[in-house]
């Protein structure tokens, strides 16, 4: 029951994220034999510093508000939370996922498994010697050398920092030293109102412990959605306490004995400082092209930015790539969706174009915000006529039994006959169901009538989907004429609004 470890492997996989991982497993499923280079700790970003671990507070801190709520006749006394045990949970979660993946690998591995293909594990930090070797370097100074006939780049991003800006991942520090925290600050500066900024600024708020300041240089928060979702997100963040500032950029960070002075320039010539114990940098993700090799594949390393591949996620010849270094949005989906498919091109099996079209995704706020294809701001910039409907959570009957009616529904169609569903935006309870199941059918190219074909069950989320497809055909059970904040109808083509663009500041 063992097997030799190839001298040349099929695959080598440098990075063990969600695209090396997902492409590791499906060149096994073809019989492949696989080396899975990674320097850090498995799972990535999307295990150990990003989304899982994130999540898990999320889900932890949503508890916590929840548990302190005093509108639904019971109240908890007594309650209290303590950084620390909150840290031990979030790394017992990602722990209890990179084991499983550790497992896996075991299970495959030369000396267990005797084939079809297998998995090797090296713990270190892989670099091109040529288009067929790598060396990989561990982090007791040893190092070896790896062959194979094709590779996988899935080494991800790194989060992006500022010039000048000491990022000691004890006071001043960003998601990947998040848990470096020994206790919550008394106030935290959020630099940077993206996704991860808003989520984490969500986390602080609702476990009420931390006076949160939310910076962006953008005039709103998560700047490239639809207004509405913009403001929703912030309102949502204000009630929760959370300060929010826009306009504004960061200068400097200067650090006292026991305190930190934020230096903000807003963009109408003012500045000011805050003072906070804490601050966290959320500015976007970035790829060092140094350190990998890539010049001895012949690829430019002067350059910033993502890896290109081409349309089957080839970097060139026998080298592919696939996750956040070649492809924004960065997502735990999409990462898979390209290492998968990386592999079936590189072994030449059957396979449909990759497809990047209605890619669900959930942003974790409170209530947490689910998308799905265009937004309405995608659909002015692409000159498309479409028809909007908007459904507040204020009238269905779920959510009035979770007490839980702040969120909505938000579908775009094509303003024609067939009012094919183009995008969906929801927010509230059960988003992450909802959206997917209207996602299903924007992959049919289905319109308005098709879906509603289908009866919702009572009471469910699902069905403020259907009553609001109904509004756009004007047969809701609720009207919009009797509701005017909760539902509305309205509609875009180019020749109303032909210019209709927003500019978002440049760095
Ligand atoms: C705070 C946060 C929250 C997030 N939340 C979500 C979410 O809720 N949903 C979602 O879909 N996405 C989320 N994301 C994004 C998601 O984590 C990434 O899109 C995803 O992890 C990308 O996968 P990847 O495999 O491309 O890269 P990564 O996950 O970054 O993995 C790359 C791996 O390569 C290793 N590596 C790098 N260089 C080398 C080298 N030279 N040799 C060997 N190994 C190397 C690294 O150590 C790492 O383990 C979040 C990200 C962050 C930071
Ligand atoms: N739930 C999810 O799906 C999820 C969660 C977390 C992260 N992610 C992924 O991770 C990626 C990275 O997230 P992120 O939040 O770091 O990046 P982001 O691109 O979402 O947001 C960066 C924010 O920083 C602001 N900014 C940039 N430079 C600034 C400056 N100098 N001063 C002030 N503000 C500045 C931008 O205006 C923007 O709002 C996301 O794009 C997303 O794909 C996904």
């Amino acid at each position: 029951m063992a097997q030799k470890a190839p001298d040349i492997y099929d695959l080598c996989v440098i990075g063990c994220g969600p695209a090396g991982f997902a492409a590791a497993m499906r060149a096994l499923d073809f019989g492949k034999h696989v080396c899975i280079v990674e320097g850090a700790e498995l799972g990535g970003a999307g295990v150990m510093w990003g989304a899982l671990a994130s999540k898990t507070m999320w889900e932890i801190a949503k508890d916590y508000a929840i548990a302190n709520m005093q509108d639904r006749g019971y109240r908890a006394s007594g309650m209290s939370v303590d950084y620390c045990a909150v840290r031990r949970t979030i790394l017992q979660a990602a722990k209890e996922k990179q084991y499983q993946m550790l497992s896996q690998i075991e299970t495959y591995s030369p000396e267990r498994w005797d084939g079809p293909g297998s998995l090797t594990l090296k713990n270190g930090w892989g670099r091109f010697l040529s288009n067929n070797e790598v060396e990989v370097s561990a982090a007791d100074g040893t190092s070896e050398r790896v062959k194979a006939h094709f590779f996988l780049i899935a080494t991800g991003t790194r989060p992006r920092s500022f010039p000048n800006i000491l990022l000691d991942q004890q006071r001043v520090f960003n998601s990947d030293g998040i848990l470096n925290l020994q206790c919550f600050p008394g106030r935290l500066v959020i630099i940077g109102a993206g996704i991860i900024g808003c989520e984490y600024a969500t986390i602080f708020s609702n476990f009420g412990q931390t006076i949160v300041y939310l910076v962006d240089h953008a005039k709103r928060v998560i700047p490239y959605e639809d207004e509405d979702v913009s403001a929703f997100v912030q309102d949502n963040l204000v009630r929760s306490g959370v300060k929010v500032i826009h306009s504004a950029k960061l200068r400097n960070i200067r650090p006292n004995a026991d305190i930190l002075q934020v230096v903000l320039d807003f963009q109408d010539g003012h500045s000011e400082v805050i003072e906070a114990d804490a601050a966290f940098i959320s500015i976007g993700r970035t790829f060092d092209r140094t350190g990998l090799g890539l010049e001895n594949l012949g690829i430019d390393t002067s350059q910033a930015g993502i890896l290109v591949t081409d349309e089957n996620c080839r970097v060139k010849d026998n080298i592919y790539a696939a996750g956040d270094i070649t492809h924004h949005p960065a997502l735990v989906n999409i990462a898979e969706m390209e290492g998968r498919y990386a592999v079936k091109h590189m072994f030449g099996k059957k396979r449909w174009p990759l497809n990047y079209q209605n890619m669900s995704t959930v942003m974790f706020f409170y209530p947490a915000v689910a998308a799905v294809g265009l937004s309405e701001k995608a659909c002015r910039r692409q000159k498309i006529p479409h028809r909007v409907a908007y459904y507040s959570n204020a009238l269905c009957s779920r959510a009035i039994a979770m007490r839980s009616t702040h969120g909505f529904v938000k579908i775009i169609v094509s303003d024609d006959e067939q009012q094919r569903i183009l995008g969906m935006r929801a927010a509230g309870p059960q988003v992450s169901s909802t959206i997917m199941s209207i996602a299903h059918f924007m992959d049919q190219g289905k319109g308005v009538l098709d879906v509603l074909q289908s009866i919702y069950p009572h009471p469910t989320i699902t069905e403020a989907i259907e009553e609001c497809l109904r509004m756009l055909l004007g047969k809701s059970v609720f009207k919009p004429h009797a509701f005017p904040e909760h539902l509305q109808i309205r509609s875009w083509s180019p020749d109303i609004d032909p210019n209709d663009e927003e500019e978002l500041p440049v760095e």
